[in-house]
């Protein structure tokens, strides 16, 4: 079972906690010895954003504060691979797919961050579940799932149990052309749309307990929302 794992930086890294990365060293751990061969991609949280306020504010241009944004995503790569059974997991934090693929060749686990200006692990993370051809992947994020609306927004908001990545595109979509960029769902559209084209199945959860990943994949245990392909 070949399984890439999306560890938003928000519920890695909200602050700098080895004990939180410890934790979720050990589900990537028990999910290897379980059988898995795990990508986990990993996001830049607060730092990311407070280097990318700091430089925004000298005069960076977007592309230079998204190569800020990825090297705090690979920095948080480095940190979670500190906590890693080196016998398990790639020493290196693979720079691009082909490199990631290589890698998950010779161990269980590959562990990266971002890979080009102007996107997000997101994309990073449904890029590589389609290279490898991973069986799933599996977004943890601050949000237990994709909801009608911003669920720290509007208290009505309602959890899709399970919905279509064609669906999932549409609900993202809708957001971006209001203008809302990224900030209508949990996933962004280029993800969303590599979702759509690979067919992957997909869930999205709460991972701020890294225990409910674990749950999730080894039990089908979770309480999210579940991305099916547009077609069987
Ligand atoms: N329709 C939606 N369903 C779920 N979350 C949403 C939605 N619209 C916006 N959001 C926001 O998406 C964000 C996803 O988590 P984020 O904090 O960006 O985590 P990550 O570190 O995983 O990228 C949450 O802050 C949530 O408020
Ligand atoms: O392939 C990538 C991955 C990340 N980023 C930049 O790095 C930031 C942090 O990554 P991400 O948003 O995925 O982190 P998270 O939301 O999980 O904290 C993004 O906002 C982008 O600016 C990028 O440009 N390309």
């Amino acid at each position: 079972m070949k399984t890439v794992v999306s560890i938003g930086g928000s519920v890695l890294v909200p602050d700098l906690d080895a004990g939180r990365v410890a934790e979720y060293a050990d589900v990537v751990e028990s999910l290897a010895a379980a059988g898995h061969d795990l990508g986990v991609v990993v996001g830049g949280g607060p730092t990311a954003r407070e280097y990318i306020g700091a430089a925004r504010s000298l005069g960076a241009n977007e592309g230079e504060l998204d190569q800020l944004g990825i090297d705090t995503t690979r920095l948080n790569a480095r940190l979670l691979l500190a906590a890693l059974d080196e016998d398990l997991a790639s020493p290196t934090v693979p720079t691009n797919y082909e490199e990631a693929a290589e890698s998950l060749h010779r161990d269980r686990v590959v562990v990266m961050g971002g890979v080009v200006p102007a996107q997000t692990t997101d994309a990073v993370s449904a890029a590589l579940a389609e290279y490898v051809d991973a069986d799933q992947l599996v977004f943890a994020t601050s949000v237990p799932g994709v909801f009608d609306a911003d669920p720290n927004e509007d208290p009505d908001a309602e959890r899709y149990e399970e919905m279509t990545a064609g669906e999932l595109v549409e609900l993202v979509a809708r957001g971006e052309s209001l203008g809302s960029a990224g900030s209508n769902a949990p996933i962004d559209l280029l993800a969303a749309k590599v979702i759509e084209r690979s067919g992957i199945e997909a869930i999205v959860l709460d991972g701020t307990d890294p225990g409910s990943v674990g749950r999730a994949v080894l039990d089908d245990d979770f309480e999210g929302t579940r991305i099916t392909p547009d077609h069987d």
